[in-house]
């Protein structure tokens, strides 16, 4: 059948193409590689042809079937890694995706890395070599054996010309490429298999935001053409500082680097041994890699726990053995913090590095102190023992018990403690010290005296993966492992929050809430004890500012703790360097969410966090909103909606699937979204141009008047619906709750 429906006999081109359907085989001369030594350890570029989301049915057709040809050729050759074209056409970026799950899943050992260069060239000119292709009404891929004319392979350093140093565009135009991977992972179920190869031929874009957003991904190569060099003042090739750097920080994470054009003869003096050496003399140099090396730093501590998911420790429920007491003991900064101080007691003495601490103060301080130190666990009981009999002697008093129940034989001045966690309170510190507090005298003293948690929202597909369990996990399993705090080095993560936004936007990393000791206004029985652990419920929402656009996948977790007046200990990621820099003792806590959570440039998340507590334990459920800023210039008039001008154009944004969450659900155009559409008609900025000629107004009019809006999805910061101009948000999208009841994980009083 010919483009004007008519039917027109079989040519001989197309018998051809019916038999090479039928059974794919190669020519000699079509191939590159016949034998087993030169495939051994070497990484395959799939066609670059391959147009696997052509917008026509058979050059995809045909592109699925030449794929899958030249992947069953490399695998009888054993090659395992392979590298597959880019796409190039956001809007078929699923049929790429299905195509390399299905390849994906048709093997247990091939690897897929996506080259993907760091955003859509046609950015820098509108004419893409993609394009040229797209629409041919041919049955062949373009290039392919089968095809009388070939299009050009798809080389972006010539197809685009280049502009050495970065470039300026508009930052949504830049989020093309990163949002066709975040749809072909998804539909391959974030396959542990799948990764990317970025290539940096393009110029790199001057907004840090859509650089760091590849750190959270599994960049498994960089593939660098040696035109993205430059020569340095004696002709040899180095990488413009911008590429140096973000090469450096992609570093981290060990990629293959792949060189390509060593030999084209670009640069007066470089060889392929010079821009190799380049290269190496990069990663040795960077600050990472020089502090990994150093003895006392977090990334020399830290090796090997790089984004790897641990339980938290429960310190009150369990007892630590002694393995663990000699980990904390390598901290070279957090005893250092608490000597600065006197003290009297230590509550929760564990090996006795704090009492050891406590004891070198008081010899500095001239004054006469005695301390007491607490521990419930029987066996750190036996090593306090130990000390007190041959170190510590008359100046200590070793006491066994539960520092919630024990009696203790005077008050003190000063009472030490160290039960923090990575997020603060979740080792249980404010119901040990309420405990505690019995015998502090009135006017005595808490070090620390307070600490707060913080949380910011992230992306890492690693912790994403990771924490649902292996593909064959239960179901149940994966549930669990989703809605469970873990505490881990994180490294391959973006942070999707920043600065700014609407003045409903907190900062990039917010605190939860705090906890202060001694705390004097908690109701105790006649023992001093609190009647209910009431008190120590908390509860936080915090708005974020998401300037580009990502996937959420859960919230990093840190904490930071007064000790006494202005020393602290912090893992606050922009602030733990200038309170307690080098400190060991603490990862970061990470919440995942159970379904990942796309969101816009440009939009707010909305993250309630609660802790909660029985009388026999505690612990956190989480839930999150994504919401698009929307403003209304014109006064609230449903009888003529369409005069209605909206905030901020341009662009089609991606919005995320959820359930209606109002009664008045609306469904956007295209974009198989519902948005919870408050009385008054608001639209979200570029997205909502979209949806706007496919709200019907006329048939939900009478529902939108009788609507009572949400105050958090009402235009207008007032939440009244009839403000006649204002700005407030529409909601995109949804986490659901998550831990309810403390279901999957706790922690036991
Ligand atoms: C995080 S460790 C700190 C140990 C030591 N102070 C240090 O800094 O290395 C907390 C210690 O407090 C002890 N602990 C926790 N809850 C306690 C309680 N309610 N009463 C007495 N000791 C407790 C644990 O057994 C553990 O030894």
């Amino acid at each position: 059948m010919d483009h004007d429906g008519e039917l027109k006999p079989a040519t001989e081109a197309d018998e051809r193409a019916e038999k090479w359907r039928s059974n794919p085989s190669f020519q000699l001369d079509e191939v590159t590689m016949t034998s087993l030594d030169e495939a051994e350890n070497a990484t395959g570029f799939l066609s670059q042809w391959l147009e696997l989301d052509s917008p026509d049915d058979w050059v995809r057709h045909d592109c699925e079937v030449a794929l899958k040809q030249e992947i069953a050729y490399a695998s009888y050759l054993g090659l395992t890694h392979l590298v597959l074209p880019p796409p190039s056409d956001r809007s078929h970026a699923a049929s790429y995706g299905r195509v390399v799950r299905s390849c994906l899943e048709s093997s247990h050992f091939l690897h897929l890395s996506i080259k993907l260069p760091l955003y859509d060239p046609a950015v820098l000119s509108n004419a893409s070599a993609r394009k040229t292709s797209h629409g041919i009404p041919s049955p062949f891929p373009p290039g392919s054996p089968l095809s009388s004319s070939s299009s050009p392979p798809r080389d972006l350093a010539a197809a685009m010309g280049r502009s050495k140093g970065t470039l300026k565009a508009p930052v949504n135009d830049l989020d093309g490429t990163w949002e066709m991977w975040d749809t072909i992972r998804s539909i391959c179920g974030y396959h542990t298999r799948l990764s990317v190869a970025l290539d940096l031929t393009l110029p790199l874009p001057s907004v840090p935001g859509v650089l760091s957003r590849w750190f959270a991904e599994p960049v498994q190569h960089v593939y660098i053409p040696t035109s993205t060099f430059i020569p340095n003042g004696k002709g040899y090739p180095v990488l413009p500082k911008g590429t140096q750097v973000f090469l450096q920080d992609l570093m981290k994470n060990r990629p293959n680097i792949i060189l390509a054009g060593a030999n084209s003869g670009l640069h007066p003096r470089g060889t392929e041994d010079k821009y190799v050496d380049y290269l190496r003399y990069l990663e040795k140099s960077s600050t990472h890699s020089q502090r990994t090396k150093e003895e006392n730093t977090l990334e020399n501590y830290s090796q090997g726990y790089q984004d790897y998911l641990q339980m938290p420790l429960q310190p009150l429920q369990d007892h630590l053995a002694s393995t663990v007491y000699e980990n904390f003991e390598r901290d070279p900064v957090k005893y250092q913090k608490y000597e600065d101080r006197i003290v009297l007691t230590v509550a929760g003495a564990g090996r006795g590095p704090l009492v050891a601490r406590s004891l070198k103060a008081k010899a500095r301080s001239g004054r006469n102190v005695f301390i007491y130190a607490i521990e419930k666990n029987p066996s750190a009981y036996v090593t306090l023992q130990q000390r007190e009999a041959f170190e510590w002697r008359s100046s200590v008093k070793v006491l066994f018990g539960d520092m919630r129940q024990l009696d203790v034989p005077e008050k003190c001045d000063i009472l030490v403690s160290e039960l923090l966690g990575s997020f603060g309170d979740n080792e249980l510190s404010p119901e040990c010290l309420d405990g505690a507090m019995r015998f502090l005298k009135d006017d005595g003293i808490s070090i620390p005296s307070s600490y707060a948690a913080y949380l910011a929202p992230i992306s890492s597909s690693k912790l994403h993966q990771d924490s649902g369990g292996s593909k064959d996990s239960h179901e149940k399993d994966r549930e669990r492992g989703l809605e469970t705090p873990y505490v881990v080095m994180l490294q391959s993560i973006n942070f999707l929050s920043g600065e700014g936004g609407s003045e409903r936007c907190g900062s990039k990393v917010q605190q939860c809430w705090m906890f202060e000791h001694p705390r004097k206004d908690v109701v105790v029985d006649s023992k001093g004890l609190p009647l209910t652990n009431s008190h120590n419920v908390r509860s936080a929402t915090m708005t974020f500012y998401i300037p580009h656009s990502g996937t959420l996948h859960g919230f990093a977790g840190y904490f930071e703790a007064v000790l006494y007046g202005n020393i602290g200990l912090s893992i606050h990621p922009e602030r733990k360097d200038a309170i307690s820099k080098d400190m060991l003792s603490w990862f970061p806590c990470f919440f995942p969410i159970k379904e990942s959570l796309y969101l816009p440039s440009n939009s707010e998340l909305r993250v309630s966090l609660w802790r909660l507590t029985s009388n026999h334990k505690v612990w956190y459920e989480w839930y999150a909103e994504s919401h698009l800023p929307v403003s209304v210039s014109k006064p609230f008039a449903p009888e003529s909606p369409s005069e209605y001008t909206f905030g901020r154009g341009g662009g089609i944004v991606q919005i995320s699937p959820t359930s209606p969450a109002s009664p008045t659900p609306m469904r956007v155009n295209g974009a198989g979204a519902f948005v919870s559409m408050p009385s008054m008609i608001v639209a979200a900025p570029s997205p909502m141009i979209d949806a706007v000629g496919d709200l019907s107004f006329s048939s939900s009019t009478d529902s939108l008047r009788s609507y009572t809006p949400d105050p958090s999805v009402t235009a207008g910061s007032d939440g009244s619906a009839s403000s006649s101009s204002g700005n407030g948000v529409v909601k995109i999208g949804q986490t659901s709750l998550h831990n309810p009841g403390g279901r999957s994980s706790w922690y036991g009083l």
